[in-house]
């Protein structure tokens, strides 16, 4: 929340208000205070309806989670009158604070937040609060698209056909393709006045694409041209091409307000009479007999229900509680079933395996701006946001979404490695607390982070690698739902990881602009790598390995592929082994894209709803 101004208000230039008046002042401006007052009043969306289905009752389709993926199939199934749905939802009505884009970071840690941490490895991260990496995830309709950064990046062509080539026949990047348009609505008016970029995306879908309302313009741009100048060409969209360049990125927030897919394809999908929805309310096992999922144990408010299906069970829980869920109900590896005394119903050992996610190692540089933010600044930028959705809260405090994608091969076709940008203010008072509270880093990290933004404005990358060889892994902690799973994260753990993240930050460390601000790159405070040369490649090997965070894209843990030797689910997301059960959501993912995940999980959603809805007619 570094972004985040709440500041009190202190009168320090004002008369008594004891001046004689006619009484129009006073009266204009208690007019213009109730106008602001109601304003804030036009956010609030009506909770979405919850049914009270009996336990017991049946269902044509259960959904597990109604997140990113979860909301699409929920839409998408019950656009077939004749089928009910029950979409089962553990979260809750997302918060006010979802929808205000600037608040992103404040529902980290929050009920709205799964609030998962990694395993301390002792060799990793180790910068960091008890060595262990924050895995946020959204807790509420809406999933993980509820608390993201909005960035709408579609990924590049050659990740979709390596999932084609590895025997997924239904995901070729012409199918990929056509679902991305299918879900896309853009509505930036510059984009759409040019006819290649309108041409690119769709413009009926559910899904309202856009830019943010941004406010460091003129810094973002400062460093798009920076970055054009080392290669990385400055383009309009960053979809269309996404190799060795830079630009604003497409975000799913539009006019000031975050488009998450509760609000995007819940919403109007919750008014038919054959969708059900339930909130609160934790999934704890499927009910699978002679190998046919039958139905779900549900946990609500203490009590445990149990709802039955006619046709299938899709879980779409994500990454992390998708294979919790499959391994609760006995598929998962054998010997790790046993070891938590589950019954196994399908040894699958893939289940759990093949985490993968992009990493974050970051590089923190200062410059002579942007100056501080005094607090009528503060209250004006809240202002505009109350008025016309603008100001600092109207984009993510995470993310500014100025990005470059870059490789560090020459030639290369697709992009290994990405940047985001942060722009803070010169001496903002919420940095230190700001940076030990989202990335964990620990109280030396984080002051020799915060001491130079004293005088200096902080140009903040997140170094992301796109395409790591290394693989971690999610396994259970018990047999019981609430105990969160264990999650081995395992950068770095293959060689070829460290290296490639090393040249790309030599990469971009190169960047001049920061000279021309009296900027500077700052050292990190990390005894192992206080006596390496800043800026050296051993300096960042270190950096690396001590700080290396996530940028919460996790994907893979029940994997697309052939048989149950090599994956979990087969290309028509049905899981190996059992019938009328499949998976939709991030977790499918053979191999991840070369960029962040959300618009590729929507385009799993809708994808996904094709094949269920083919294979039930
Ligand atoms: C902080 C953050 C920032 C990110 N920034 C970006 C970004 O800017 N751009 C981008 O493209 N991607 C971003 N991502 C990643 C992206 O949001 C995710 O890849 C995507 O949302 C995953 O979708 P999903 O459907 O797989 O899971 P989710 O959206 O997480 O949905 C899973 C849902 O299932 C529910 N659930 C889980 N278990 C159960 C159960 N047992 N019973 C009932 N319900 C259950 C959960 O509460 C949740 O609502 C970010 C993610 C995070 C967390």
């Amino acid at each position: 929340y570094i972004f985040v101004f709440i500041t009190h208000y202190s009168f320090d230039d004002v008369g008594s208000c004891l001046s004689p008046t006619t009484g129009t002042t006073p009266q204009t401006f208690a007019a213009a205070l109730q106008y602001f007052a109601a304003a804030q009043c036009l956010l609030p969306r009506d909770p979405l309806p919850e049914a009270t289905p009996k336990s017991g009752e049946t269902f044509d389709f259960i959904v597990v989670g109604a997140g990113s993926a979860g909301s699409v199939v929920a839409n998408r199934l019950s656009e077939v009158a004749k089928w009910n749905v029950l979409v089962v939802e553990a979260g809750s009505d997302a918060p006010l604070e979802s929808d205000i884009p600037g608040f992103d970071a404040l529902l980290f840690k929050s009920d709205y937040d799964w609030q998962y941490l990694t395993v301390n490895n002792g060799v990793t991260s180790q910068g960091l609060a008890n060595g262990s990496v924050s895995f946020n995830r959204g807790k509420m309709f809406g999933g993980s698209s509820g608390m993201n950064a909005m960035l709408y990046v579609r990924g590049n062509d050659q990740d979709y056909q390596n999932w084609y080539d590895a025997g997924n026949k239904e995901w070729s990047v012409s199918e990929v393709k056509r679902c991305f348009k299918k879900l896309e609505n853009l509505q930036n008016e510059e984009m759409l006045s040019n006819t290649t970029i309108s041409e690119f995306y769709g413009h009926t879908g559910p899904q309202i694409i856009n830019k943010y309302n941004h406010t460091l313009d003129n810094y973002i741009e400062n460093v798009l041209e920076a970055w054009d100048e080392i290669g990385l060409r400055k383009v309009k969209d960053m979809n269309i091409e996404n190799v060795n360049i830079s630009g604003k990125t497409t975000t799913t927030a539009a006019n000031g307000l975050r488009q998450s897919t509760d609000r995007t394809y819940l919403i109007s999908a919750s008014k038919r009479p054959n969708l059900k929805i339930l909130k609160n309310s934790f999934v704890t096992k499927i009910f699978i007999e002679k190998n046919k999922a039958v139905g779900v144990e549900i946990e609500k408010d203490g009590q445990l229900l149990k709802f039955l299906t006619s046709r299938e069970v899709i879980v779409s829980a994500g990454t992390i509680n998708t294979p919790q869920l499959l391994m609760l109900s006995g598929i998962g590896p054998g010997k790790d079933l046993k070891k938590n005394n589950i019954a196994t119903i399908v040894d699958s050992p893939k289940v759990g395996q093949n985490l993968q996610d992009h990493l974050i190692v970051p590089i923190f540089t200062y410059g002579d701006v942007p100056e501080e933010t005094n607090t009528d600044d503060a209250m004006f930028e809240n202002m505009k946001y109350i008025y016309k959705r603008q100001g600092s809260l109207a984009h993510s405090g995470v993310s500014t979404g100025g990005m470059a994608f870059y490789s560090t091969e020459k030639n290369a076709t697709f992009a290994n490695c990405q940047l985001h940008l942060t722009i803070v203010p010169k001496n903002t008072t919420t940095l230190k607390a700001g940076y030990m509270s989202s990335f964990r880093y620990n109280e030396t990290v984080a002051e020799s982070i915060g001491k130079p933004n004293e005088d200096h404005g902080v140009f903040f990358f997140l170094f992301n690698l796109l395409h790591p060889y290394s693989r971690g892994n999610i396994t259970l902690m018990s047999n019981d739902p609430k105990d969160k799973p264990l999650i081995h994260a395992n950068y770095f753990q293959d060689p070829r990881d460290l290296e490639t993240a090393v040249e790309g930050i030599k990469i971009a460390t190169k960047i001049e602009y920061f000279k021309s601000i009296g900027g500077f790159l700052g050292r990190i405070d990390i005894p192992a790598c206080n006596s390496l040369e800043l800026d050296s490649k051993d300096y960042w090997r270190c950096i690396s390995i001590n700080l290396v965070t996530s940028v919460f894209h996790p994907v893979g843990t029940c994997s697309m592929g052939a048989s149950k030797k090599t994956s979990v689910v087969d290309s028509r997301l049905r899981v190996h082994g059992v019938k009328n059960l499949r998976v939709v959501d991030a977790s499918v993912m053979p191999t991840t894209i070369s960029g962040n995940t959300n618009a590729a999980v929507i385009m799993i959603g809708e994808r996904g709803s094709e094949l269920i809805i083919e294979d039930n007619n």
